[in-house]
């Protein structure tokens, strides 16, 4: 005698099956191996904005999102030749789409039944938007630097390790720039420990204001920063170190009475083909910029400067 399992075929009618599905918390979808619906509850019509019943009879394609329909038709015709039961969303992010043309982000579990007689995939479909939208905060959050808004020391890390790897791969052009701020200790001393906090924030959102949208802007340390610039030479990276450099430099920056200014040193370094790993760049940038720092302050020195064929960049 064959023991019973999880994954045994239930056989049922539609008429038998409907007043189950409805009682149900979540959305039922069940699809014939053509990838028709066959039959859904209330919950699903709601869930994807179709009025009660219309979606029965649509091809499964009308409620996935164009960019997944692809890949998610063969998962389902990989589904019907050796069905088991198994959630779809444990390694990858689901969405359905609504037929007002948006999406739901949703978790699915799919079963095999059979009914009236045929072979069916009943999708019991989840709607995990509070979910995800919570995943996604608490993942930004853990990226983020709380007092500036930009990322911390551990994304920026995982971020130049990947642009390494870009670099070893297809010799993909990215460069660094590293900084500090100059004599930030009196700016401390001078009006305090939350001005300081304040011209931080501040200069971040300098920064911030000078990026593309692939550049990763970083505040890795105390009063240190960093910008990952992907595909992009030393020269860019240079001028807009320097874009940079100028535009602290000339911010006055508004403390609770009073105003003040500050300037930064910056080390600025692009990969090269003896570099075997992401902190060879790191550390070249962190000397670059301590010459920097040893010149005078208030100056961009770069990968081309430590190699003798370029002088420092003082501004002063
Ligand atoms: N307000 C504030 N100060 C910070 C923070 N992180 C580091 N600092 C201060 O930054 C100062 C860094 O001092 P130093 O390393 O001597 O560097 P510096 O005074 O900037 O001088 P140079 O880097 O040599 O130009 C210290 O006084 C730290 O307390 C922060 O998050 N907020």
């Amino acid at each position: 005698m064959h023991s019973q399992t999880s994954t045994q075929k239930l056989n049922t009618t539609s008429r038998d099956l409907l007043p189950f599905i409805e009682s149900l918390p979540d959305a039922v979808i069940i699809v014939d191996p053509e990838h028709k619906i066959v039959l859904v509850n209330t919950h699903a019509s709601d869930m994807f904005g179709y009025p009660t019943d219309s979606l029965e009879g649509l091809d499964l394609q009308a409620i996935i999102p164009a960019t997944h329909r692809h890949a998610h038709k063969k998962r389902v015709d990989q589904y019907f030749r050796s069905p088991n039961t198994k959630a779809m969303s444990v390694q990858k992010r689901f969405s359905g789409l609504r037929a007002d043309g948006t999406e739901i982000p949703v978790e699915i579990m799919l079963n095999t039944i059979v009914l009236d007689g045929a072979t069916a995939a009943m999708a019991v479909v989840r709607d995990v938007s509070y979910q995800r939208e919570l995943e996604d905060r608490l993942i930004q959050e853990s990226l983020t630097d709380e007092m500036t808004g930009l990322y911390n020391r551990k994304h920026f890390k995982a971020q130049l390790e990947a642009q390494h790897s870009g670099f070893i791969r297809s010799a993909l052009p990215s460069s660094l720039i590293l900084f500090d701020f100059d004599h930030f200790k009196n700016i401390n001393d001078e009006y305090g420990h939350a001005a300081g906090d304040t011209v931080l924030i501040k200069a971040a959102k300098v920064v911030q204001g000078e990026l593309r949208p692939l550049d990763i802007g970083c505040r890795i340390g105390g009063e240190e920063f960093a910008i990952i610039l992907p595909n992009t030479q030393l020269r860019d990276a240079v001028t807009l170190a320097e874009r940079i450099r100028d535009r602290i430099e000339k911010t006055e920056f508004r403390l609770d009475d009073s105003t003040c200014h500050i300037t930064v040193t910056m080390g600025v370094a692009s990969f090269t083909p003896s570099d075997q790993s992401y902190d060879s760049l790191m550390k070249r940038a962190d000397k670059l910029l301590y010459a920097g720092k040893a010149a005078g302050r208030n100056c961009i020195i770069s990968q081309e400067a430590l190699a003798g064929r370029l002088g420092a960049v003082p501004q002063k």
